[in-house]
């Protein structure tokens, strides 16, 4: 069964306009994703106070992060957690790289959104990047 299960590069340019931003909060769609970086500029969002906490990366560590999937699939016994990446000005860096591997479950399979709507995993994905395609789209971001 196809999944859209995926490894992904990403570079960002360094800089230190801090109208930059490396990308706006969000959640991920998938079940986990696995984050292997060594540059810092990841927080997250505390559910609770809704303040943003660095995440720095720490040698010989990874982060692993909580998707969407897998919330609604163990029935909120998990979160997806609510992110985002800053610029973070580095003297002498080109570029912030970081490597994700995104684990997604099977096209197919079935879950129960936060609405209670019976969904599919690849309805939930499309959902959910259709509302990137532009910055005003991406002002209404359902994030979980
Ligand atoms: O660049 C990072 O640190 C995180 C990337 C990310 O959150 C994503 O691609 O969904
Ligand atoms: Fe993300």
């Amino acid at each position: 069964m196809p999944t859209n299960t995926c490894l992904n590069l990403f570079s960002y340019p360094n800089t230190n306009n801090k109208d930059r931003v490396g990308q706006i909060k969000h959640t991920d769609t998938g079940t986990l994703m696995l984050l292997f970086s060594r540059d810092p500029g990841l927080e997250i969002q505390s559910p609770k106070q809704g303040t943003w906490c660095a995440v720095p990366p720490v040698e010989g560590h990874i982060v692993v992060n909580v998707c969407d999937t897998l919330r609604y699939l163990s029935s909120d016994r998990f979160y997806s957690s609510i992110h985002r990446v800053l610029p973070v000005f580095r003297e002498g860096q080109q570029h912030r790289h970081v490597v994700g591997y995104f684990f997604r479950a099977e096209n197919d399979a079935e879950m129960r959104d936060s609405d209670g709507k019976t969904i599919t995993v690849s309805q939930w994905h499309d959902q959910k990047y259709n509302t990137y395609k532009t910055p005003e789209s991406a002002k209404n971001l359902r994030l979980c």
